[in-house]
């Protein structure tokens, strides 16, 4: 596999997964993110996709960043753009952006960002999300055993064929050559589909219409359907959508859809009917009873028997008649109380035609007090109900299987549809919500912004800036940047970054307006920690001769000074922006040495300024973001002074005022 960062563990496993090395490249190609985070881990997954994408257009994915600054400022983009999208898929193909000087490929990307952002302008108020949310990749476990049921093949070679099927798997699978091993069967299981012909017919056997699986167990097909259930509802809701907003055209998968909503009803409404019946069947005939008992009792109690000489006579000639006597006068009474009774359950159990004939097996007509019920007509009724809903179901779920079984590439495509879908939205969404514009790219080099707002502050004040000259704008590619504490230098170098980063992804960026010509490389070294050691000078002085090569590059350092101490500060800064400007390279350096830096620099190097403007009614700095050109920015100090003389009294103020005038 010829891609850089496959080695020879990764090369065998991707084969394995794929079948073999041309298909797994492809894979790769394509940037199959969902098969190949199957195998692989998902950071080597993105890395594999964003190596075949760099391969294709002859750049290295690695190489635009050139410092672990401009990588933050990379993934924290990365994230923030990530949060619109609403599936895993989505999340991990935006991971697989990133910056580079190919114009093709940045040609490429901006036509997919400019047609994301059609799609969720047409989207708009549609509210899809939550259908999104829903989506997963499609998950393949084995359906689950049928046990109720059976399939009987006839003959041997019948047998062997469904077995070699792998039908056993899902299903008891028996050959049964004779009608006695058939008829066994039939009474171990509520069906029995039997395969071949030559038996004669038993009754409780029904023979196979087709031998695919649809027929003999449906559950196979469409248990991968409800194992997906929640994905494909959600899907066929949000395919509905896409339909509506005419983003997608769905015509002609109508059936599918249908046969997708049907998998969530319970079967049918009778099969519910004849399930919910058994199940509250046993409970309510013994609530009829036992009303019909106290009934009984109440109506027994209230009353009373007389007996005439002739009762008398037969009792004393039959012995122990009395108790058969009992029962004659009784019977009126009982057979009113059973009559209610048995109204009461049908009513209850709302049973329907020859339903209500059980109840007459299953309350006993003879006399008797408590009245009794036949448990055995009572588990045989029950049967017959699970037999028949049995029944109601299968043929239901024959029916679905059947327009099922040949549509898994179908379930696949709409779910990959409607990722690439969530893909494309979250980056249309990313630029419609954060107000994003396309930049204009240029031939020549230089950046120039209007109206710019960092992404990471929540109110942002809006900073334009140039380099290398804008129309009316000074032409120098280098600069060094100084301003007041807090003023926004830092804030400025990573909207920088952040401007840049995203229109060398071909994405659009958070100005009003921008043109710019490509750079090959950024360069961003934040601000250091304090003054050095010596060994750690060394190796930032390493890192900072990087910047001696022929790349067309941007270079961001935010105060280099702190290295070390000030005078040698500045001459390393100002020998850094003569080599950068002989080169013709773009540079921002904040600096509060900048007199200092320019006056040890030989090439011309601009020092720009972020001033406060003054102290507003509550004495808190205004600061104007937008640097100004050829300007040193005022320190802090004397505008602290300007509040101290303001905010003070007598000998104070005083006191201040003497030291402000100092600074005048
Ligand atoms: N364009 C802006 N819009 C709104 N707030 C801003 C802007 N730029 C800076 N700020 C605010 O000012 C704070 C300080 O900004 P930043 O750290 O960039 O200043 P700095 O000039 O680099 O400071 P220092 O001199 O201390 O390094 C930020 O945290 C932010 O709250």
């Amino acid at each position: 596999m010829d891609l850089p960062g496959v080695g020879p563990r990764l090369r065998e496993r991707l084969k394995e997964h794929y079948g073999d090395e041309e298909k797994a490249l492809q894979a790769v190609r394509d940037g199959d993110l969902l098969g190949l985070c199957s195998t692989l881990s998902e950071r080597q997954a993105l890395q594999l996709v964003q190596y075949a994408r760099a391969l294709k257009f002859r750049v290295s994915p690695d190489e635009f960043l050139a410092t672990d600054e401009a990588v933050r400022i990379y993934s924290l983009l990365i994230s923030r753009l990530a949060g619109f999208a609403h599936t895993e898929y989505a999340r991990l193909k935006i991971g697989t952006l990133f910056p580079s000087s190919s114009q093709e490929l940045i040609e490429e990307n901006r036509l997919a960002a400019s047609r994301s952002l059609e799609v969720a302008r047409r989207m708009e108020g549609l509210g899809i999300e939550e259908q999104l949310r829903s989506i997963r990749p499609l998950r393949e476990r084995s359906a689950s055993r049928v046990r109720e049921r059976a399939v009987a093949a006839s003959n041997a070679e019948d047998f062997q064929r469904l077995k070699s099927r792998g039908l056993d798997r899902f299903i008891d699978l028996h050959l049964a050559e004779s009608p006695q091993e058939l008829l066994a069967l039939a009474r171990s299981y509520s069906v029995v589909s039997l395969v071949g012909g030559g038996m004669v017919d038993v009754e409780e056997v029904e023979r196979a219409e087709s031998l695919e699986d649809w027929y003999l167990v449906p559950e196979a097909v469409l248990g991968f359907y409800r194992e997906n259930m929640e994905t494909l509802a959600a899907a066929v809701e949000a395919a509905s959508k896409l339909q509506a907003a005419g983003v997608e055209d769905f015509r002609g998968w109508e059936d599918f859809f249908d046969r997708i909503s049907r998998l969530g009803d319970k079967s049918d409404i009778e099969a519910e009917r004849l399930s919910r019946l058994a199940a509250r069947l046993e409970g309510c005939v013994d609530q009829a009873a036992s009303t019909a008992n106290e009934e009984l009792k109440r109506r027994i109690e209230n009353s009373s028997l007389t007996l005439d000489g002739t009762d008398l006579l037969q009792v004393m000639s039959r012995g122990d008649g009395i108790r058969e006597l009992f029962e004659i006068r009784m019977k009126g009474i009982y057979q009113e109380v059973l009559k209610e009774a048995k109204e009461r359950a049908r009513e209850e159990l709302d049973l329907k035609g020859a339903e209500e004939v059980w109840l007459d097996e299953i309350f006993s007509s003879a006399v008797s007090y408590p009245l009794e019920l036949d448990r055995g007509a009572l588990r045989s009724f029950e049967q017959e109900l699970r037999s028949r809903q049995e029944e109601r179901g299968l043929k239901a779920k024959r029916e679905l299987a059947r327009g099922l079984a040949d549509e898994r590439n179908r379930a696949e495509t709409l779910v990959h549809i409607l990722m690439e879908f969530d893909y494309s939205y979250a980056l249309g969404s990313f630029t419609l919500k954060e107000g994003l514009s396309f930049p204009e790219i240029a031939s020549e080099t230089g950046l120039c912004f209007q109206g710019a707002r960092n992404l990471s502050l929540e109110q942002p004040e809006k900073v334009s800036y140039c380099l290398g000259g804008g129309p009316g704008e000074p032409p120098e590619m280098v600069a060094l940047l100084s301003g007041v504490n807090s003023g926004g230098k830092t804030t400025l170098l990573d909207l920088i970054s952040q401007i840049v980063i995203l229109a060398q992804m071909g994405l659009p960026v958070p100005a009003d307006s921008c043109r710019m010509g490509l750079f090959e490389q950024l360069y961003y070294f934040s601000k250091s920690r304090g003054t050095l050691s010596a060994g750690a000078f060394e190796t930032a002085m390493r890192k900072f001769a990087v910047v001696e090569n022929e790349k067309r590059k941007l270079v961001l350092a935010d105060e280099l000074e702190s290295i070390t101490e000030p005078g040698a500060s500045a001459r390393i800064i100002a020998c850094m922006l003569d080599e950068l400007n002989r080169r013709g390279s773009a540079a921002v350096f904040v600096s509060h040495l900048a007199e200092d830096v320019r006056r040890f620099s030989e090439t011309p190097v601009r020092v720009d300024g972020i001033e406060a403007e003054g102290l507003d009614e509550n004495n808190c700095l205004v600061v104007c973001r937008s640097p100004r050109y050829n300007y040193l920015a005022k320190s802090t100090p004397e505008l602290i002074l300007d509040r101290l003389v303001r905010t003070t009294k007598g000998q104070e103020k005083e006191f201040y005022s003497r030291l402000l005038g100092k600074f005048r």
